[in-house]
């Protein structure tokens, strides 16, 4: 089998008393959408937060491409190519729509050209960041001021400003929350096809998109995996109906 990109092994994080990450084991492998669902609470953020470095494990471990990082900062493992989407309250709305993706893309080529960072002109990220955001479909909206995007745009963004880090997996929370209906459709479409670039892990509500792309679907609840399988098998897991569908499992 394919070794995996992102590997959890065992961990665990509690605020107080209130375990919102139980021994959890979790792997990401090339090529593929590894979705995350769980009630509200169960712990996904918290999840998505350990591994980019944001939040501290108090046990376990995070191996990412065979190497333990779980000892390293957010910038670091961000430098490795590990760093999740930004939200859209990390946009700057003064900026354009381009300035916020050359703004991610400077980032990117700064952590990997190091000490030629002198010489990264503003052409190259003028170029990455129209690569971007074309491949999202907001290359006509480049030069328009965040604050005065839609909110389905923002979303867009956030994502185009993650492929412009072009990282070597994406950790994704809840991208298609306010998109509506032709634009989850659109995502949906994209994300099939991203996952062949970068394997994605992905938190999400929306059961039809999660349905539709996950290769493996993890199921959390008050920060435990109760069930781990494919659409199928989780579409029809008698825990899973009771638990998070919402559904008398009898
Ligand atoms: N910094 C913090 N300090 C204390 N408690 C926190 C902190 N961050 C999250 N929590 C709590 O941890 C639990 C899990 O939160 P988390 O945001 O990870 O859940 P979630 O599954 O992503 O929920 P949702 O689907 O509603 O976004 C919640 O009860 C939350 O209130």
């Amino acid at each position: 089998m394919t070794e995996p990109v992102l590997k959890l092994s065992g961990l665990s994080k509690a605020f107080g008393a209130l375990k919102v990450t139980d021994a959890v084991d979790l792997d990401l492998r090339p090529g593929e959408i590894h979705a995350l669902i769980g009630p509200n609470g169960a712990g996904k953020s918290s999840l998505i937060k350990l591994v980019a470095g944001e939040l501290a494990a108090d046990a376990g471990a995070i191996h990412f491409d065979g190497r333990e990082i779980s000892d390293l900062d957010q910038i670091s493992r961000a430098r490795f190519g590990l760093t999740r989407t930004f939200q859209v309250s990390s946009l700057i709305p003064e900026f354009s729509a381009r300035g916020n993706v050359m703004f991610a893309a400077q980032a990117r080529r700064r952590s990997v050209f190091g000490f030629l960072r002198q010489v990264i002109s503003d052409k190259d990220l003028v170029g990455d960041a129209m690569h971007a955001l074309d491949r999202v479909g907001l290359a006509d909206r480049a030069a328009v001021r965040v604050s005065e995007l839609s909110h389905g745009e923002k979303r867009l963004l956030e994502i185009a400003m993650a492929l412009a880090m072009q990282p070597r997996i994406f950790l994704m929370d809840e991208p298609m929350a306010g998109l509506g209906q032709e634009g989850s459709a659109r995502l949906i479409g994209f994300l099939d096809k991203l996952r062949s670039e970068a394997p994605i892990l992905l938190i999400e509500h929306d059961m039809e998109a999660v349905f539709q792309l996950a290769d493996r679907i993890s199921v959390l609840v008050s920060g435990r995996i109760i069930a781990r399988g494919t659409a199928d098998e989780i579409r029809n897991h008698p825990e899973v109906r009771t638990a998070y569908l919402g559904e008398d499992a009898a």
